[in-house]
């Protein structure tokens, strides 16, 4: 049994992934702490997206160790990690559009893994109840009879939110959840995710730098797949290293 340091949620260490001998993650150290919102910015190509890849085992990493509450994330298949409690959530909503809002969140609600839970599925008292709450939780109970096809696409972000919040996950990843939402939606998306961080660890990837500030505990900058520095907003802001590759462009 790995050593559980209570401090740290995911523990990241030395890891690595080689694309035909290009290192697109470099020996990277990422260190989650139970509650925190962790913002990871970077340049274009600085490995971002590869790094949640990585942890939601979409990607094999060619060495290194991510440990969720001591298990090996490494050695474990992409469902394994959903069930372990990782939410990942890519850039692009993929929610049901011709389901409602309703049905979207009942058939991510978990049920267990064999067939005959999924078939003797009802909407009981305390499926509805968790349904209803995370709709308030993500600004659509009002919406729970609309078709996802008539939402916005912010409105869709949130769905898919919501989608992975009903699994109650202890680490929810996000790829860019603001992408092409209004400023509007933006101010709602920061105020859901300081929200939810008070049941669980969060980790976004995010270019707008006036939401990470409303959202981030702590910043990790990656540049060419390496850590390039780490710590507050106003820490990593004022970094001669981080302007001269990313915030001054
Ligand atoms: N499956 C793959 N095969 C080959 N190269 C890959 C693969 N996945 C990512 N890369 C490369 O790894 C590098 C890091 O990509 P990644 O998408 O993680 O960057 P990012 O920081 O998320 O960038 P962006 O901000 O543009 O989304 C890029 O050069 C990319 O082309």
């Amino acid at each position: 049994m790995a050593y559980v340091n209570p401090q740290q949620i995911l523990t990241v260490e030395d890891l690595t992934v080689s694309f035909d001998g290009f290192r697109a993650v470099d020996g990277l150290n990422l260190y989650i702490a139970p509650n925190e919102c962790r913002v990871i910015i970077g340049p274009n190509g600085a490995g971002k997206t590869t790094v949640l890849d990585l942890i939601c085992g979409r990607t094999r990493a060619s060495g290194g160790t991510v440990l969720f509450k001591g298990r090996d994330l490494l050695k474990m298949r992409e469902d394994q990690i959903v069930h372990a409690g990782v939410g990942r959530k890519f850039q692009t909503p993929s929610v049901y559009e011709d389901l409602t809002v309703l049905e979207n969140l009942e058939i991510s609600y978990p049920r267990g893994h064999s067939v005959w839970g999924a078939l003797a599925f009802r909407r009981d008292g305390e499926v509805m109840d968790r349904i209803a709450e995370i709709a308030r939780t993500i600004f659509l109970a009002d919406a729970l009879d609309e078709k996802a096809a008539f939402l916005s696409h912010g409105q869709k972000q949130w769905l898919e939110i919501g989608m992975l919040l009903i699994q109650d996950p202890e680490l929810l990843m996000l790829d860019e959840p603001v992408a092409g939402m209004s400023v509007a939606e933006r101010v709602k998306t920061a105020e859901l995710l300081n929200r939810i961080v008070s049941d669980r660890s969060v980790i976004v990837i995010e270019h707008d730098m006036k939401f990470v500030a409303d959202i981030a505990t702590r910043v990790t900058v990656l540049h060419q797949g390496k850590l390039l520095a780490e710590g507050s907003m106003a820490h990593v802001q004022a970094d001669p290293k981080v302007i001269d590759v990313y915030l001054g462009h």
